[in-house]
């Protein structure tokens, strides 16, 4: 299983997005995330021209409706050629295997191979008291994520994102094939940001996370590729 170093791109417009990876050397085949604010800025095209530069796209759209609705909206999903894509597991089992259908069918009418199906537990965002407090949610942050994480797998998703502090619990529960995704990466004198569950890169290998997502640490560098290349060597020594 290939362990990508996901970059995210956090941009407002596509031109923005596009002169960042034009930094890259051509020939780099980066996995690449787009969310919500450039793919609401951009559109569908944005994922066609990153994805005719050479670059795998991770399109991190969270959904989280009615099953209905994300079936449909996985169907459209499906077609566009993505890698990974997202949905909510608090949206529960219903939701979760109706996003499923759809990104298979969609992915089926273009003759493509569906995206990996990749379940948000909590947010790397979600501290323990939020989770208590906010979500009314009783027990650990851990306890939440790998319950979401056992649903996820049960109604047919691929995968999770967490963070990188329960992958291995995660892995324990769910079996070690079970794709986990980690957002909340932050090298070691990195800003959190507004990020409350972190780790190091070194930290999330020896954890056993099955790729990293990494937005501003790379994004807003003042040398964003040797940012990434940095990432990338301290990831890949540790999973030596
Ligand atoms: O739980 C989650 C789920 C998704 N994300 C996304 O990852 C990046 C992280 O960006 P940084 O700048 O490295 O903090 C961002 O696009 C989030 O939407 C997450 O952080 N946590």
């Amino acid at each position: 299983m290939s362990r990508p170093v996901i970059i995210a791109l956090d941009f407002p417009t596509a031109d923005k997005a596009l002169a960042f990876l034009d930094q890259f050397p051509a020939t780099a085949n980066l996995t690449v995330k787009i969310g919500m604010e450039l793919f609401y800025a951009a559109g569908p095209q944005i994922v066609r021209d990153i994805s005719a530069r050479g670059h795998a796209v991770f399109l991190d759209l969270k959904l989280h409706d009615i099953p209905n609705t994300v079936e449909s909206a996985m169907r459209v999903i499906g077609r566009l050629g993505v890698r990974y894509t997202t949905v909510h597991a608090a949206g529960g089992h219903v939701m979760l295997a109706a996003a499923k259908r759809g990104l298979v069918a969609g992915a089926a009418e273009e003759g493509l191979s569906a995206p990996k199906l990749l379940a948000i537990t909590q947010l790397t965002s979600t501290n323990q008291a939020m989770l208590n407090d906010d979500q009314q949610i009783a027990g650990t942050v851990q306890a939440s994520v790998v319950h979401y994480a056992e649903l996820a797998q049960a109604s047919g998703c691929d995968g999770v994102i967490c963070s990188a502090q329960e992958i291995t619990a995660i892995h324990v529960a769910v079996g070690p094939d079970f794709i986990g995704i980690t957002p909340g990466i932050r090298p070691a004198t990195a800003a959190a940001d507004d990020q409350q569950r972190v780790m190091t890169p070194t930290a999330a290998a020896e954890a056993g996370s099955n790729g990293l997502v990494v937005g501003r640490p790379i994004t807003q560098a003042s040398d964003p590729v040797k940012a990434y290349q940095q990432i990338v060597t301290e990831w890949s020594t540790a999973n030596d």
